[in-house]
């Protein structure tokens, strides 16, 4: 392994840093951050030979399917990276040792779920994989090695992982990196390609900063110096839940003012518009839905809010759990007012969704809001009929049995997919807008209003729609916060 001195970043590193060039990276985890971040290095730094890992054998086999529209995870614009960096020096694999053994960095990018036993169940991280992964990196590993946090993870994480690979008394030396992903699904690629900031947090020992330098250098093959920050460990660890947590907090703070709204006669984004234009508010984050989805924002936060109460935190604790259950309050807003809105029952009635992605651009149904309204309104014997252009009807079953509310008999009885949409809003009783997909927007709403039971209604949990024009055909419109 080569040794190289380097002249001083933005970041600070003293001149006399002395650090690794990386020449080989693996990265264990091939989901929805691994995938798309390691494609992004690879293509950037056509010299690092970066192999991607993962136990699951379809999930790699996929990330190596010919047919670029067979990769496991749909982003726009990853295909075309794929294709570039694809076995020039970009690997996908399941020999997750070799890979292990061959690189000098490694990133562990694995899901973090809530954990559903035990302490902490249903609130704190559940990190067996990231375990998992430090006790196999220590005993494979036969030289120094990087190992970098990608997976986002409780603040302190970075020390069980050096005390369990710090004690393997084979002398192999190994730094701790912190490096948070901050991607969102659905612009994944443009993220990457421009990053608001990277961020890395490593001990601030010598050694620790050569670490934190060397994979400065991974990103300052396209990212500007200005935009690399780096921090100590724990500031690094707790940036990611905290910046979550803000995000999250915002959906669930103009969630809040939608209902106000409702009861007012306010507009929602006529107030979002209006307190956006504020440079210190912003502009950004402020649309009001039917319930923030997505694999991280309530996993994060109930992350955070369990961290805080083990420290005895307690009013912290209470100030960030209100924002699930603002985002749980706005979905089961969203479901009770179909049933009522339908005169008390939607039993043995159509109700067509359009929508089940968690966002649009993206075939992620993690935590999608229509998961939650689906249930509640099945719960009241209604007819589901979901259209979404990405998501397969075995995972919208499979999303709906996940919640163990029924049997999975039953939940095929009520929910049905469709491929086209305009035959999952026939002779509907109501539509609702659960993904804001723009195709939506263009369809052909006259006649969507022939085939469908009268009267027709439309239940926009994106504001998508263009109300005034649907209710001049005739449709009964009910849209968030207006
Ligand atoms: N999905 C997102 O947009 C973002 C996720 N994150 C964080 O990144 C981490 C990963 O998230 P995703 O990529 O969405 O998860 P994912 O579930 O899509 O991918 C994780 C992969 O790790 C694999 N895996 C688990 N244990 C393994 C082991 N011991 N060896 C080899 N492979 C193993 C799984 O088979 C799976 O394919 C999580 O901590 C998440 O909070 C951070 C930013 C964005
Ligand atoms: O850690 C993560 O997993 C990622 O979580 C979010 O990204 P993501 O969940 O992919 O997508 P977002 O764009 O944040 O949307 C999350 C949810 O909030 C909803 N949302 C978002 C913005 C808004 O104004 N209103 C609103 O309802 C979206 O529809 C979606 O259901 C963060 O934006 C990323 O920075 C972070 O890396």
């Amino acid at each position: 392994m080569s040794v190289e001195t380097t002249s001083p970043t933005t970041n600070q590193q003293p001149a006399t840093t002395i650090h690794k060039k990386i020449k080989s990276i693996c990265c264990i985890g091939a989901g929805y951050v691994g995938g798309p971040t390691m494609s992004v290095i690879a293509q950037k730094n056509p010299d690092i030979k970066v192999t991607v890992v993962d136990l699951n054998e379809q999930r790699i086999a996929d990330w190596n399917d010919a047919d670029l529209s067979k990769l496991p995870i749909f982003e726009p614009g990853l295909d075309a990276v794929v294709e570039e960096a694809r076995g020039r020096n970009l690997f996908f694999s399941t020999d997750v040792n070799q890979a292990i053994a061959e690189a000098d960095m490694i990133f562990i990018s694995v899901n973090t779920p809530t954990k559903t036993y035990g302490a902490g169940k249903g609130m704190a991280a559940d990190l067996k994989y990231v375990e998992l992964c430090a006790r196999q990196i220590a005993e494979v590993a036969t030289s120094d090695k990087i190992v970098v946090e990608k997976s986002t993870l409780p603040v302190k994480t970075a020390q069980a992982i050096k005390s369990i690979l710090d004690n393997t008394g084979n002398g192999v030396k190994f730094q701790i990196l912190s490096n948070p992903e901050f991607l969102a699904e659905g612009t994944a690629m443009t993220d990457l390609a421009n990053p608001d900031r990277v961020l890395i947090g490593g001990d601030q020992t010598p050694e620790g900063k050569a670490a934190i330098q060397s994979l400065v250098d991974v990103y300052g093959a396209w990212v500007p110096q200005a935009q690399i920050i780096t921090t100590n460990l724990w500031s690094s660890e707790l940036s990611k839940l905290v910046a979550n947590a803000f995000l999250a907090q915002r959906v669930s703070s103009i969630n809040a003012i939608s209902e106000l709204c409702e009861a007012t006669q306010a507009n929602v984004e006529e107030v979002a518009r209006a307190i956006g234009m504020d440079s210190r508010i912003g502009p950004k984050f402020l649309k009001a839905s039917v319930g923030f989805g997505g694999s991280c924002f309530q996993k994060d936060i109930l992350n955070l809010v369990y961290i805080s109460k083990s420290l005895g935190l307690n009013e912290v604790a209470d100030y960030w759990e209100q924002v699930i259950i603002m985002n749980n309050h706005q979905r089961d807003r969203f479901a009770n007012n179909i049933v009522s809105t339908l005169y008390n029952t939607v039993s043995g009635k159509k109700i067509a969704f359009l929508g089940w992605a968690f966002k649009k651009d993206t075939n992620d149904t993690r935590e999608s809001a229509a998961i939650y309204v689906a249930d509640r309104l099945i719960d009241e014997q209604a007819q589901i009929y979901v259209y979404d252009p990405k998501v397969s009807a075995k995972q919208m079953q499979a999303d709906l049995n996940y919640l163990s509310t029924r049997t999975e008999t039953e939940n095929a009885k009520y929910l049905q997919t469709q491929t086209d949409p305009y035959k999952a809003v026939e002779g509907a009783h109501a539509i609702a807008v659960l993904t804001e997909w723009d195709e939506f927007k263009s369809y052909d709403w006259q006649k969507i209003y022939d085939n469908m039971s009268k009267p027709a209604f439309v239940f926009d949990g994106r504001n998508v729609l263009n109300q005034e024009a649907l209710e001049a055909i005739g449709f009964q419109v009910q849209s968030i916060g207006k």
